[in-house]
């Protein structure tokens, strides 16, 4: 059954207090729509975990740092609503601008630190919004876990920093990466791959898996990233961003895998900018 689609904060608020009335435990998996098989992941874990599950829908225009990929992000809420549909969520939220920034909206929230490298790097404000936007769907909500993927490594530290700095009772998950057969993270911009782009794409997370085993094996990061970026490069790629080894929670940079580790990329094909990463230990 397609579930009740809500699109105001006071309509919700009502039916979580309800469900709260009766002792139940929320789960809420936040994303900007254009669902696919990674976002009913998140879903998935929710409801083994939760008694209640609300799935959030809202493109932040704030955390777009780029108004082209603003325009041309994926809105297909039917498509989504009925994707969720044999899960049986509680509900899904959809807020109108208006609910999330009302006029005179003035506060911006900041996490230093995380936020500084990596994508927080190339995509400016981008944190910010997310980190504006995160905190008003978890007590919109007023759920009591969150469910975020590891594909946005970054993203997931950056919030649980932002929810414990900030008191919000919650408790953040973080769930693996879903791929495709051939090692591609799955990503709602992956549609805006050509044909030979997306034939193209695997070799990013070839080039992360032989980047994380060499390191295991003692070779210097500078020199594995000057061959990732000529694989990538000779495969199709324009451009290597970043490839960097992070300490798996503070994400302090890393020149080898001495403590729990993530391996991080991001790189530009066919015009799109993809990301991914794995765990070194
Ligand atoms: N392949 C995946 N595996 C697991 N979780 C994922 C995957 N892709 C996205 N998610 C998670 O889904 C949530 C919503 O993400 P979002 O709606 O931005 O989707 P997306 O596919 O990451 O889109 P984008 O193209 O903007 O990166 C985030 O917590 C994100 O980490
Ligand atoms: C967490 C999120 C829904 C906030 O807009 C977004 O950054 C996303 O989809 O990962
Ligand atoms: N998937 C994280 C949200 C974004 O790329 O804007």
């Amino acid at each position: 059954m397609t579930a009740p689609i809500l699109r105001e904060k006071a309509a919700l608020r009502e039916r979580v207090a309800g469900w709260k009335r009766d002792g139940a435990r929320v789960g809420v998996v936040p994303t900007m729509g254009a669902l696919h098989a990674g976002h009913l992941s998140l879903v998935e874990a929710a409801q083994a975990e939760c008694d209640r599950v609300i799935v959030t829908i809202f493109v932040n225009p704030r955390q777009f740092n780029n108004p082209a990929d603003l325009e041309s992000y994926p809105r297909t809420e039917e498509t989504d609503a009925q994707k969720l549909a044999p899960f049986d969520v509680d509900v899904i939220y959809v807020p109108g601008p208006g609910e999330i920034y009302p006029e005179g909206f003035a506060t911006t929230v900041l996490v230093a630190g995380l936020t500084e490298g990596l994508c927080g790097a190339h995509r400016p404000g981008h944190f910010d919004g997310v980190t504006t936007v995160v905190p008003k769907l978890f007590l919109q909500t007023g759920a009591d876990r969150a469910y975020f993927g590891e594909k946005d490594y970054q993203q997931l530290q950056v919030v649980r920093r932002m929810a414990a700095d900030l008191d919000i009772p919650i408790e953040v998950v973080g769930c693996p990466t879903v791929r495709e057969a051939d090692g591609l993270a799955l990503s709602s911009r992956n549609v805006r791959l050509s044909p030979e782009a997306r034939r193209q794409a695997p070799e990013l997370h070839a080039v992360l898996v032989e980047t994380a085993a060499a390191l295991r094996a003692g070779e210097a990061l500078g020199a594995l990233r000057e061959a990732a970026e000529r694989r990538l490069i000779s495969a199709g790629f324009e451009r290597l961003e970043y490839l960097e080894l992070r300490g798996a929670e503070d994400l302090a940079p890393l020149e080898t895998p001495e403590r729990p580790a993530r391996l991080l990329v991001a790189a530009w094909l066919d015009g799109v900018r993809l990301i991914d990463n794995i765990a070194v230990v």
